[in-house]
C-alpha cells in the first residue's frame, strides 16, 4: 500500500496532503452511516504520523458535517511529526473544535464520550506498544465506548504473527484503506477488531494489481470467470464421475452430505465406497448416488473409471482404511484427502510425503498441526502450508472462518466467503464433495478448490441473511442456487 500511495502521488499528480483528504472522506462516508446521530460525543485520539494526521481531517470533515460534539486529543508522546499531520492540525485550528495535548496516557483513562476514533498509530507501527502507547491502549480499551480505527488499531500489525499477548487497541468497527490487511483474515485477529470495512481512497488500481504478491484475495468478478456454465448437448458423461471413499457405521451420515454435495454442485455421475451397513441409508436417502461397497472383495481395478477420488469423510482410521488409503495412494492420480485420511496421514509420514502431485488437502487447524505439527499462530501455520504446497506440488485449503488456499506456485487466495453461522458439524463434509464435484468437471486441482471454497462460503453467506445458524445439509441444496446466481450476473 505504501508503494501504491506514492505511485498514486507521482502518477496521478495527486499531493500525499490530498490523497490524506480522499482516505479522510472515504472514512467519514462509513462513519456517517455508523454513528447517525450529530449530538454524539465523539473523541479522536491522534498520533504524530500519517494515521493522525487522518484522524484530524476527519475531525474537521466531522465539524463539516455539523456533528456538534468533536473533541480532538493530540498523542505528543514521540518527537517527530509528519508533515501532512503538521498542514491538518494548522487546517482545523481554524475551526472551533477543541483540540487537546496528551503528554500523559491517564488522561485517556477518564475520557467521557460515546465514540473514540483512535487515529493513533496506523500502518507505520515498527514495534509492538511500549510504555504511554501501551497505557493508553489499555485505557480505551477499558472505556467501554465504541471504538473505530483508523486504517488499523494502533498497535496490530497488518502482515506477520499476530501477538499472543497483543496489548494494543481492540476496535469494534476498523475503516481500512483500500485493501484489507492480511493480519484481518488470521483468527487471532479478535483481539484487536470485531469488524472492518475496506474503503476506496483512489489509489491507482492497476499498479495495486501489477504488484507482484503471493496474497490474493478472491473476487466475485474471478469466480464467475471461472465457473463454466452447462453446455448444450451435455450428458452425464460430460461432468464426470466423482467417488467418495468415505463412511463407516457411525459416522455414515458424512458420506451422505459429501455425496449430495457432490451430487448438487453438478458431477454427471457420483459414486460412495461404502460399508455394506450404508447401503440402505444411502439408497433412500440419495437414490441419484451409486454405491460401490467397501469390503474383502474390493479390487483396486474398481477405481479406474473415475475422474475425480476422495477419501476421508467419515471413513475412520481402523487398519483396513489405511491399508486402502495406501492403495489411493498407489494409484498416483490426484486425490482430495479430508477429516479421517488426513488423521492417518499424520500418523503415516511415509505416505504424506508420497501423495500423488496436484491432490487437495482440506484440513482444518487441528488436523493441519497433526501433519506438521504445533503452530504458535495462523501466519506461522500458512506459512507451513505454502512451503509444503511449493515442495510437493499439492494444495492445501487450510479451513477457518476465511480460507485460506495454498497453492504449488506460492500463492495463497484468501476466501472472503463464509460466517460463524456455518459452525457445525458436516461443514467440511459438504466441502470436500464440492471441491471433488469440480474436479470431475475437469477444473484444475487449484481451481477446484478456490471455486470450491468459495461457493461453499456464498451459499452459507445467502443462507445466514435469514438464519441464525446454516446446517451443512442447508448448503448443498443452497449450492446449485448460488451457481446459478454467479452465473447469472456476469
Ligand atoms: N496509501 C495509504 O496507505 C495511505 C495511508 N494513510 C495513513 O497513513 C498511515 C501510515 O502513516 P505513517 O507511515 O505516518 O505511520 P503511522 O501514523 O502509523 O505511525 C507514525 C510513526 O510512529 C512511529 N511508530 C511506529 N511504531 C511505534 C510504536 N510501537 N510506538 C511508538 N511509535 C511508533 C513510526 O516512526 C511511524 O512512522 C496509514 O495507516 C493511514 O492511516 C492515508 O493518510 C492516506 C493513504
Amino acid at each position: 500500500m505504501r508503494n501504491a500511495d506514492a505511485y498514486t502521488i507521482k502518477h496521478q499528480s495527486i499531493s500525499s496532503i490530498n490523497l490524506m483528504e480522499k482516505a479522510a472522506k472515504a472514512f467519514v462516508k462509513v462513519f456517517k452511516k455508523e454513528v447517525s446521530n450529530k449530538e454524539s460525543k465523539i473523541s479522536i485520539l491522534c498520533g504524530q504520523g500519517n494515521n493522525g494526521g487522518d484522524g484530524l481531517a476527519i475531525a474537521r470533515l466531522l465539524d463539516d458535517e455539523n456533528y456538534k460534539n468533536v473533541v480532538v486529543y493530540l498523542i505528543t508522546f514521540s518527537t517527530g511529526q509528519s508533515e501532512d499531520n503538521k498542514k491538518n492540525i494548522k487546517r482545523l485550528l481554524k475551526l472551533k473544535v477543541p483540540v487537546t495535548i496528551i503528554k500523559e496516557a491517564k488522561i485517556v483513562k477518564n475520557l467521557q464520550s460515546d465514540v473514540l476514533i483512535d487515529a493513533i498509530l496506523g500502518s507505520g507501527l515498527n514495534k509492538p506498544l511500549q510504555g504511554d502507547y501501551a497505557t493508553v491502549a489499555t485505557f480505551v480499551n477499558g472505556l467501554k465506548t465504541k471504538v473505530i480505527s483508523v486504517d488499523v488499531p494502533t498497535g496490530f500489525n497488518s502482515e506477520g504473527g499476530i501477538a499472543e499477548k497483543y496489548n494494543g487497541i481492540k476496535a469494534d468497527l476498523t475503516i481500512c484503506f483500500q485493501r484489507p490487511k492480511i493480519n484481518f483474515f488470521c483468527p487471532e485477529s479478535v483481539k484487536a477488531l470485531d469488524k472492518f470495512k475496506v474503503v476506496d481512497i483512489g489509489l491507482d488500481e492497476n499498479f495495486i494489481e501489477s504488484q507482484k504478491s503471493e496474497w490474493k484475495l478472491t473476487t466475485e468478478s474471478e469466480i464467475q470467470q471461472l465457473l463454466k456454465p452447462r453446455k448444450n448437448f451435455s450428458h452425464k458423461g460430460t461432468y464426470g464421475h466423482a467417488l467418495l471413499v468415505a463412511g463407516n457405521n457411525t459416522t455414515m451420515g458424512a458420506a451422505l452430505l459429501s455425496a449430495s454435495a457432490c451430487l448438487h454442485t453438478g458431477a454427471g455421475l457420483t459414486t460412495v465406497c461404502l460399508p455394506q451397513s450404508g447401503l440402505t441409508a444411502l439408497n433412500t436417502a440419495l437414490p441419484e448416488v451409486m454405491a460401490l461397497p467397501r469390503n474383502q472383495y474390493l479390487a483396486m481395478e474398481a477405481f479406474d473409471r473415475f475422474s475425480a477420488i476422495a477419501v476421508g469423510p467419515g471413513l475412520g482410521v481402523e487398519e483396513e482404511n489405511e491399508e486402502l488409503l495406501e492403495k489411493l495412494v498407489n494409484l498416483r492420480k490426484p486425490l482430495v484427502l479430508d477429516a479421517d485420511a488426513l488423521t492417518i496421514l499424520s500418523q503415516r509420514g511415509d505416505l504424506l510425503y508420497e501423495l500423488p502431485a496436484q491432490s487437495i488437502l482440506t484440513p482444518h487447524m487441528k488436523e493441519f498441526d497433526r501433519l506438521f505439527g504445533e503452530h504458535k499462530n495462523w501466519w506461522k501455520r500458512v506459512e507451513t502450508a505454502k512451503r509444503e504446497a511449493i515442495a510437493r506440488d499439492l494444495i492445501f485449503v487450510l479451513k477457518n472462518q476465511y480460507t485460506f488456499v495454498c497453492l504449488p506456485n506460492g500463492n495463497v487466495h484468501i476466501n472472503p466467503t463464509g460466517n460463524p453461522a456455518m459452525a457445525s458439524g458436516g461443514m467440511g463434509d459438504v466441502l470436500t464433495g464440492i471441491i471433488t464435484a469440480l474436479v470431475a468437471q475437469s477444473y484444475s486441482s487449484a481451481d477446484a478448490a478456490i471455486l470450491g471454497t468459495y461457493l461453499h462460503g456464498k451459499a452459507g453467506d445467502e443462507l445466514a441473511k435469514e438464519r441464525f445458524t446454516v446446517s451443512a445439509s442447508q448448503v448443498v441444496l443452497q449450492i446449485p442456487k448460488t451457481m446459478k446466481k454467479l452465473l447469472a450476473t456476469d
